[in-house]
């Protein structure tokens, strides 16, 4: 392995499965490696064998299925963990790996463990050592390494790779380290550890404060050359390092953290993702980096003004390259003219400047009251563009009002010119009330011969198209239609441009 080459340590089925609500059954497990394997991570840590019967079979089904990445299994400093890691991953014959792991911060010696410093580097040497007799491939874990004296981390890291440990893995468990001063701790650990160029030296950090990609980053930059993490950031507490964010600030800024290579597919990002999603029951957040239904959702219409113009100027990752099929532009209330008329000429309408600033105004409406307005909403009002006729007449305001075993009664403002008219009238329902109120402004009299009323997208707030046939006299029979979030409005209008049609005869 090159200088550069940094190990991805896949934790998912270990640390990641510790979110309280994330078991996933043997079955799930080994489906969730497999993928693991296609996205072409080093190492994955499929278990803890000794915690239960089902994590056991579940590390021994994967060590037997799974090829191409090193098979993992933890276990603490003790011969029952030990022997039931290596039992666990005897299939995976020279793929396996064994992790062990003791805590060595103050805190921990004092409280959890009740151990001094001389009991903690024995307990240490003896679990790699008597590891070692089974597996090779001996991983190291100084638990709470981040908040160890320093001097005494050096001196049991010094000891674990004397004893035989090939990868020591300097954990900031609790999420409490800051970027510059985990970097530092490993650069200490270069400097102070004699034997270190015999190990492979690791990071796993939890995201306590959020910070546990930046701090990942800052070890690697400091020389780490593997790195642990999980899917979607799952894990104990807050979290683990996101890898597919680790992997992609990499790939993203190589002029920042030198060329280091990796075997991941990025192609993979995205559909493992989803996999772990799934399978571990978690949903990704929407605006969560790289794999957030939001990640390339650009929605202000200004953004989506420049990435219709070039990519770039919003976009620092190609959706593409990790599994997206393209960004996206959701049309709402943010979005502007560039965006309307894109989606337009997807959808296949060439149209006029000023249909399309109509079509905007209107859209703009529907966008204050919806929060997404779909390609049916937009068909829906092309449609109104296209069979829209000189407006003889104008709903300037209307109010209906009903209540039941009352009279509904409806109250009409319309604008003729530089005049405005207003009448009322009661009716037989809502919209018999306000049709003739229309009718006595404007001195048609419509006869309703057909109503039909549908909703163009779902939602409670569906657009809802109005049909209208009217009959204006016998020779007259006209269709109409208007859409509005309000029915009560779309009827309205649908009538005021049947009579609007009428007066155009
Ligand atoms: C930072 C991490 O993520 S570490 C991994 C955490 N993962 C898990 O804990 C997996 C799920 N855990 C379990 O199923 C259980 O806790 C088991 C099976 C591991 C142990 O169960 P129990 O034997 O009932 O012990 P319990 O969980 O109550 O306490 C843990 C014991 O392990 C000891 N222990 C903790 N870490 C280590 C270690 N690295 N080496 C040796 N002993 C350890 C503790 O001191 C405590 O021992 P004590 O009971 O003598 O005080
Ligand atoms: C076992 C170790 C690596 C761990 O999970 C931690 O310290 O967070």
């Amino acid at each position: 392995m090159t200088q550069n080459r940094l190990i991805i340590f896949d934790t998912t089925l270990r640390d990641g499965e510790q979110c309280p609500g994330a078991s996933m059954t043997s079955r799930q497990k080994l489906e969730v490696a497999k993928q693991l394997a296609r996205l072409g991570v080093d190492v994955i840590e499929a278990g803890f064998p000794v915690i239960s019967q089902g994590d056991f079979e579940s590390v021994r089904e994967i060590a037997t299925q799974v090829k191409g990445p090193k098979i993992c299994g933890l276990a603490r400093c003790l011969p029952k963990d030990i022997e039931a890691a290596a039992s666990a991953l005897e299939a995976a014959g020279e793929a396996a790996r064994i992790h062990v792991f003791l805590a060595t911060s103050q805190i921990h010696r004092k409280y959890k463990l009740a151990k001094d410093e001389e009991e903690i580097m024995r307990i240490a040497v003896e679990g790699v050592r008597l590891a070692k007799r089974y597996i090779k491939d001996v991983e190291f874990s100084a638990e709470d390494a981040s908040r160890t004296e320093p001097e005494f981390l050096a001196r049991i890291i010094q000891k674990v790779i004397e004893a035989g440990a090939t990868t020591v893995n300097i954990p900031d468990t609790v999420g409490y380290a800051v970027p510059e001063e985990f970097a530092s701790l490993i650069r200490y650990l270069f400097d102070h550890v004699q034997n270190i160029d015999k190990a492979v030296v690791s990071v796993h950090c939890h995201n306590d404060l959020g910070l546990a990609v930046s701090n990942s980053l800052a070890a690697i930059k400091a020389g780490a050359r593997q790195v642990e993490g999980t899917i979607n950031g799952i894990g104990e507490r807050a979290g683990n390092a996101a890898l597919e964010e680790i992997i992609m600030a990499l790939h993203t800024r190589a002029d920042a953290f030198g060329k280091i290579e990796t075997g991941i597919q990025l192609k993979e990002i995205l559909r493992t993702s989803r996999l772990v999603s799934r399978m571990s029951g978690l949903a990704v957040q929407r605006n969560k980096a790289v794999v957030g239904e939001n990640a390339f959702a650009h929605a202000a219409g200004i953004h989506q003004d420049g990435i219709l113009k070039k990519r770039e100027t919003y976009e620092i990752i190609d959706p593409k390259i990790i599994g997206w099929e393209q960004s996206e532009l959701p049309l709402t209330k943010h979005s502007g003219r560039a965006a309307l008329e894109n989606r337009l000429k997807l959808l296949g309408f060439e149209l006029e400047k000023e249909e399309i600033d109509n079509i905007f105004s209107q859209f703009k409406e529907i966008g204050d009251k919806k929060k997404f307005v779909y390609d049916d909403d937009l068909i829906s009002l092309v449609e109104g563009q296209m069979t829209r006729v000189k407006e003889t007449y104008e709903l300037e305001y209307a109010a209906v009002t009903v209540c039941s075993g009352g009279i509904p009664m409806a109250t009409i403002k319309l604008r003729h010119g530089e005049e405005v008219f207003v009448d009322a009238s009661t009716g037989d329902g809502a919209v018999d009330a306000a049709m003739k109120a229309v009718d006595r402004i404007t001195g048609q009299h419509g006869h309703l011969v057909e109503y039909e009323v549908k909703s163009v997208t779902e939602g409670k707030d569906a657009i809802g198209e109005v049909t209208v046939k009217v009959n204006f006299g016998s020779k007259h029979l006209i269709t109409a239609k208007a859409a509005s979030t309000d029915v009560l409005e779309a009827s309205i209008k649908a009538y005021l441009n049947a009579v609007n049609k009428a007066l155009l005869l």
